[in-house]
């Protein structure tokens, strides 16, 4: 495993954004996975900006996010359709053949879960995954006690995010929300994780992550088991890790 500490945010969001660039430049018909929350819009935006600035070819990636809430209209501003399409899939004019997402509305997800695999395995399966971590070490949406052999299902959602998403989105109680995500086992047959976190909040559960032993009670420490993994942080949220591991320069 890499471990990658930036001395800020700033420097953060651009090394993550250049990691989404250079997976398309090594590889254009690259399929990449994307994670929404506060940790990669910063990231996303700057791949959008760089595009503008100095084009490059877009024409033959894939892009996809590892997760989609249900039960809400795409349109929402809180959907992971509508968020990564606003901060980089429009912006790169991404078609919308390349821009593979599971539908929020359906009245069978088991059935659209496997759709959406099967999008992603016509394409020769998952590049990179851009990941993001949970206050509570879920990955995707996939909540502590999931087995790792996990595969795209409608997960129950962690309670604060349920709460902020209904916050953010008027969603009332009574409409029951629930988030299809890739299984971990998906996710673990990915090519490249390159997993990222910011802000001191996510200090300890990186470094459980990391340092402690993997279990299912904190889904990310899986990744220490994947054979081409990247852990790209800011200063903050290695905090943990710095101080458990002083000499810290590469995990492997
Ligand atoms: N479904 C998303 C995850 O994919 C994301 O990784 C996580 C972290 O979000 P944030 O970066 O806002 O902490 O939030 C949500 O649960």
């Amino acid at each position: 495993m890499k471990i990658t500490i930036m001395p800020d945010e700033q420097k953060f969001d651009i090394t993550a954004a250049w990691r989404i660039i250079a997976q398309i430049m090594q590889k254009p018909d690259s399929v990449i996975g994307l994670s929404t929350g506060q940790t990669t819009g910063g990231m996303h935006r700057i791949v959008s900006d760089i595009y503008k600035e100095y084009p490059f070819d877009v024409s033959k990636v894939t892009f996809f996010n590892v997760d989609e809430l249900t039960n809400l209209e795409r349109e929402y501003s809180g959907s992971c359709y509508t968020m990564i399409y606003d901060q980089l899939v429009k912006h790169l004019g991404i078609s919308e053949d390349n821009f593979i997402m599971p539908p929020t509305l359906s009245d069978d997800f088991d059935r659209e879960a496997l759709i959406f695999e099967e999008k992603l395995a016509s394409r020769g399966g998952a590049d990179l995954q851009m990941l993001g971590i949970g206050m509570n070490g879920h990955i995707g949406i996939n909540q502590p006690g999931t087995p790792f052999e996990s595969e795209t299902w409608v997960s129950p959602m962690d309670p604060d995010f349920e709460a902020r998403v209904r916050r953010e989105t008027n969603v009332p109680d009574s409409l029951e929300l629930g988030g299809l995500t890739r299984g971990i086992k998906n996710i673990m047959h990915t090519r490249k994780i390159v997993l990222v976190a910011k802000g001191a909040h996510k200090a300890k559960i990186i470094g459980q992550a990391l340092l402690g032993p993997v279990t299912t009670d904190i889904p990310a420490s899986i990744i220490q088991l994947h054979p081409n993994c990247e852990v790209l942080m800011d200063a903050e949220a290695a905090a943990y890790v710095k101080h458990m591991v002083p000499d810290l320069e590469d995990i492997s």
